[in-house]
């Protein structure tokens, strides 16, 4: 992926991430999903008082992308409140592996330094596929 769209993405997250819904935790996080036709979805946090039920940003933006019938993505990018790089949660994990081994773009509160890998260098013990689960021993 080119510097430009990246930035661009980045721009998207860190827009939304100021729309995070997160008194409980006060840490925000925005994220930007790129799909394979190029459309961006964006999505924010969601919190609520049983904090478990937490929407992540990644999360909220791979459904917005799913109820308007985005389904390939190449990329998610990341960004929060925090100083250092943001990884996404096993739950976010999980979800986004159901939808292919996409690229993440890790990324920090500020600045456009960016960590770039395969989803699949970090979602572990994370099945990709239902297939990948019943094969399992
Ligand atoms: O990758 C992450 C990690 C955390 N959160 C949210 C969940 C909760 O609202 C808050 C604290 O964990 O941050 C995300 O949205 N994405």
């Amino acid at each position: 992926m080119d510097k430009e769209s990246i930035l661009h993405l980045l721009q998207r997250a860190r827009e939304v991430r100021e729309n995070a819904y997160a008194p409980y935790s006060k840490f925000r996080v925005g994220a930007a999903l790129l799909t394979t036709d190029g459309k961006i979805f964006t999505g924010c946090n969601v919190e609520n008082l049983a904090y478990g039920s937490a929407t992540c940003a990644e999360r909220t933006g791979i459904c917005k992308a799913v109820s308007e019938g985005s389904r390939t993505f190449s990329a998610c990018l990341i960004t929060s409140d925090l100083e250092d790089w943001i990884y996404p949660c096993g739950n976010c994990r999980q979800t986004l592996a159901e939808f292919g081994d996409m690229t993440l773009i890790l990324t920090k509160n500020e600045g456009d330094e960016t960590k770039i890998m395969k989803l699949s260098d970090i979602h572990g013990g994370c099945f990709a596929t239902m297939n990948e689960l019943l094969n399992k021993e």
